[in-house]
């Protein structure tokens, strides 16, 4: 039967979820308690694709081993392959019609429900799953898998009514204008990174929201977490078929943008793959039906910059912050510290390495360890390469510098100081607990942003320390390029949405601003419709006329 809709329904107000505090004897406490020893009494789980509302097991097993504890996995899963994502794409587009004919509002409560759930039923269980698998501990994780999906989904819905609010302002007399918002024509290819549960979700979910259909590969490194996620907006009420869970590699990502059907390419992760997949679209287009729109948040090299007259004690515990959370694996995570030379001899340095030397790092299951393990072998090798490659170029490695990887894969808070302020772990991104500190001069504040400036191809976020106001006016202007996210006085990372829209621009990706109305612009087609309520008398104008 067809639907009707008999009312203009009215969005429930939205806010960010509450960031619980696991504070020793916190209910929540024990209910992350118990949900991290029943996940571990029952692992190892096993994770399907997932067609069409089916699982479908392909027998190419691969597994999620746990960072802290290597030789164990949380998961196995079942590696998709090309054959399947022809069958995935082909399911898609069959739900298609249903899905964007859905009134807005019935795909709206479907997401404030998904929202719901993620944050109450599920919160601990994804918690657990994160922390298990990304190596997050409590409090990255509560940021994470529960709030910030959360807020993804419920700032979502918000944003979108108002995108469908937006309507042309003129009528021309006898006339009504309308803008509709279609969904693409086509499947959104949605393409996830390890380090946020919540981008996971978010990469399918936004496309999705507008009325497309999304395919959607997670990380391997996320993939119980991810398909958890999956699960809740299944048990929430996106149709079979509408997202198309697919784990496994790049065989997946590029089965699928050799499609006539692929409408955009919705990306989070590195800047090499990134472009390496912007350049395989470009040279499939004449078999697509459509530009593709290309949407990525990539990579950073994001910086600190500590003016004479800072507040020392803040710009220290910020930086600690803003460096070793999540071992440094947050796109926006610190990595370069330029100190003016009055701060850092007088109290910058001391404060920094006490703090830094305070940090404990273990398994996140041990509520002391503020750092766990970071990802993998990859990341593990990678990131002491790094290290290596700093002392090798004479950085001077104030504290940290050594990892353990016999049991998991933990690297010790690093700072290397340089005197150079192009060697490499100034340049590149090092996606671990590396920071590279240069000190400068006091009377070169400004050649220094210069240098800021010059120094990387990224350009995500960066953050200013100063009581002056005229030290945040002049970095602000002379930065203005050099990050997508900026910040006065605070951490370079922890954007909140619906409060600070991230993404950045240059090598750090297409800044479409995840968290923010902008995002959906990317995922619609307008159409503009006028309808005329009065007949025309005759073809003649005025003007023709004598
Ligand atoms: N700017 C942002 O908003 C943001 C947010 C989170 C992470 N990141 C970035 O993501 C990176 C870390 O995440 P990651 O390690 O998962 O990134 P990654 O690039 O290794 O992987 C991202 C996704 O791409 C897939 N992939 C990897 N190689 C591929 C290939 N050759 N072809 C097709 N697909 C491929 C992966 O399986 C994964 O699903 C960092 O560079 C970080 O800065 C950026
Ligand atoms: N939005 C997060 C970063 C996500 C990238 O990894 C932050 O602002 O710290």
């Amino acid at each position: 039967m067809a639907t009707a809709q008999l009312a203009t329904f009215k969005i429930p107000p939205v806010s960010n979820e509450p960031m619980l505090s696991y504070a020793p004897g916190s209910p929540e406490r024990a209910g992350l308690q118990a949900a991290l020893a029943e996940m571990q009494s029952q692992l190892p789980f096993e994770v399907p694709c997932i067609i069409n509302g089916q699982e479908v097991r392909t027998n190419n097993i691969q597994k999620q081993p746990m960072p802290h504890d290597h030789a164990r996995h949380l998961c196995t899963f079942h590696e998709g392959s090309p054959e399947l994502v022809e069958k995935a794409i082909a399911g898609a587009l069959q739900a298609k019609d249903a899905w964007e004919t859905m009134p807005w509002n019935d795909r709206a409560a479907i997401f404030l429900k998904a929202a719901d759930l993620a944050s109450g039923k599920y919160r601990y269980k994804l918690m657990a799953a994160t922390m298990l698998g990304q190596g997050k501990n409590t409090w990255q994780a509560e940021i994470d898998a529960a709030a910030e999906l959360a807020d993804f989904f419920r700032f979502g819905v918000s944003y979108v009514e108002e995108l469908y609010a937006q309507q042309p302002p003129k009528n021309a007399p006898g006339c009504w204008n309308r803008t509709e918002y279609r969904p693409l024509e086509g499947f959104v290819l949605a393409v996830s990174p390890f380090n946020f549960t919540a981008i996971g979700g978010n990469l399918p979910g936004s496309p999705a929201l507008v009325g497309n259909v999304v395919v959607w590969k997670p990380a391997p490194a996320a993939t119980y977490s991810n398909y958890l996620v999956f699960k809740i907006l299944a048990e929430a009420g996106v149709p079979p078929g509408v997202i198309q869970f697919i784990p496994g590699g790049a065989e997946i990502v590029q089965a699928a943008i050799q499609s006539p059907n692929f409408a955009s390419l919705h990306f989070t992760g590195s800047t090499n793959v990134f472009k390496s997949l912007w350049k395989d679209i470009s040279s499939n287009l004449d078999k697509y039906k459509v530009y593709p729109r290309i949407v990525g948040e990539t990579g950073g090299k994001n910086w600190h910059v500590i003016h004479k007259s800072a507040e020392v004690r803040n710009a220290v515990l910020q930086s600690v912050r803003g460096a070793f959370e999540y071992q440094g694996q947050k796109c926006s995570a610190l990595s370069r510290l330029y100190v003016s030379r009055s701060v850092w001899e007088n109290g910058f340095k001391t404060q920094y390495l006490e703090e830094i030397a305070k940090i404990k790092v273990g398994p996140c299951l041990d509520w002391n360890n503020y750092m766990g393990p970071v990802i993998g072998r990859r990341a593990y090798d990678n990131i002491t390469g790094f290290i290596k490659k700093a002392k090798e170029e004479g950085g001077e490695v104030l504290i940290g510098g050594s990892g353990d990887d016999s049991k998991g894969f933990f690297i010790q808070p690093t700072v290397i100081l340089t005197k150079d302020p192009r060697s490499t772990t100034m340049v590149g991104e090092i996606f671990g607990p590396v920071v590279t500190a240069y000190v400068f001069e006091d009377s070169d504040y400004e050649k220094t942003l210069e240098l800021i400036d010059k120094t990387s191809i990224y350009g995500l976020t960066g953050a200013i320390f100063a009581s002056e106001r005229q030290a945040l006016l002049t970095a602000t202007n002379r930065l203005r390029n050099a990050a997508g996210n900026i910040y006065y006085n605070e951490k370079c990372t922890g954007a909140v949405v619906g409060q600070q829209p991230f993404g950045g621009a240059r090598g750090s990706g297409t800044n479409d601003k995840a968290g923010s109305i902008s995002i959906f612009y990317r995922f619609v087609s307008a159409r503009s419709i006028k309808e005329n309520f009065v007949g025309l008398e005759d073809f003649h104008y005025p003007s023709n006329l004598v």
